[in-house]
């Protein structure tokens, strides 16, 4: 196990941001935590990433303390709302992260070179970050993060505020990732995000709500399905099997069955608890 969160509690005086939380990280799995504004997940990312102490509870990062040194040499983060130094070329912002995180010059300037070159960054690399749109400042943070190697990463947000080309240029970035077997904790408020890239979810609001992977809790909580009704052009919402079967012997055309999407679910848990 890569990350362990056992019953962390965190407060702000007398708010309770995170109670009782519990979840894990296995070794190559992206975890995604969903919550509304205010669910406490940058909270718990934080304590995750050693900025925070819990107030109860025990979170291991590798085994260790979240705040252990060799801990954070392992992770690469990417915080909510951070931006590049923007008085910096992007190739100077990856190398003196790299520095400052411990790599030789010899290796830092190698990894920045691979880095430029993987997020495609070519072009801007001799630009001041200052310069630079939302989207490729992100792609720069997201170097920043890797030029360690982590093991790790984690990012809060990584894809709010980009248009959709971007966003799913950050996905394709994440997915690569993946592949080369690092472990990933994404916070996000996509559904869309969650459900694609995502191996495991946690539902936070201060407290964890639901968990698992997107099609367990897309069946669990599914207790209607979509009829499109290709003739009529209408889409029906039906609840239990039976009356499924009523519907689809009274279409007379095509049709569709489809069980809600992971929003629909999620909009009507959230709405049950808040
Ligand atoms: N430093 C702080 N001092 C006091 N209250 C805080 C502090 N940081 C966060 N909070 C409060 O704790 C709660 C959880 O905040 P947190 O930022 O962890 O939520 P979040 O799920 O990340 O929200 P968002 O999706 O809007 O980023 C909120 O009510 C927030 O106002």
């Amino acid at each position: 196990m890569i990350v362990e969160v056992r019953n962390v509690w965190k407060f702000y005086g007398k708010l309770i941001a995170n109670e009782n939380i519990s979840m894990y990280i296995n070794e190559g799995e992206i975890v995604s935590l969903l919550g509304p504004n205010g669910a406490g997940k940058t909270t718990l990312v934080k304590q995750i990433y050693g900025e925070l102490i819990p107030d109860k509870g025990e979170i291991k990062v590798f085994s260790k303390k979240a705040t252990d040194r060799k801990v954070k040499k392992l992770m690469g983060v990417v915080p909510q709302d951070t931006e590049p130094f923007g008085d910096l070329t992007v190739w100077d912002n990856i190398y003196y992260i790299g520095r400052i995180k411990g790599l030789s010059r010899i290796q830092a300037i190698k990894n920045t070179e691979e880095l430029i070159e993987r997020l495609d960054l070519i072009d801007e690399k001799k630009k001041f970050v200052r310069d630079l749109s939302g989207g490729l400042k992100r792609r720069t943070l997201i170097a920043m993060a890797l030029v360690n190697n982590p093991k790790l990463l984690i990012l809060d947000e990584p894809t709010t505020g980009l248009d959709p080309e971007a966003r799913r240029e950050v996905w394709d970035l994440l997915i690569s990732l993946k592949k080369e077997g690092r472990s990933m904790l994404l916070t996000t408020h996509y559904l869309d995000e969650a459900e694609r890239l995502a191996d495991r979810i946690y539902l936070i609001n201060r407290k964890v709500i639901l968990e698992g992977t997107p099609s367990s809790l897309k069946e669990k909580f599914s207790t209607w399905y979509e009829v499109i009704d290709y003739s009529s052009g209408k889409i029906l919402r039906v609840k239990g099997e039976e009356e499924l079967k009523k519907v689809i012997m009274s279409i007379q055309g095509k049709f569709e069955v489809k069980l809600p999407s992971l929003e629909e679910i999620y909009l009507e848990v959230i709405k049950d608890v808040t």
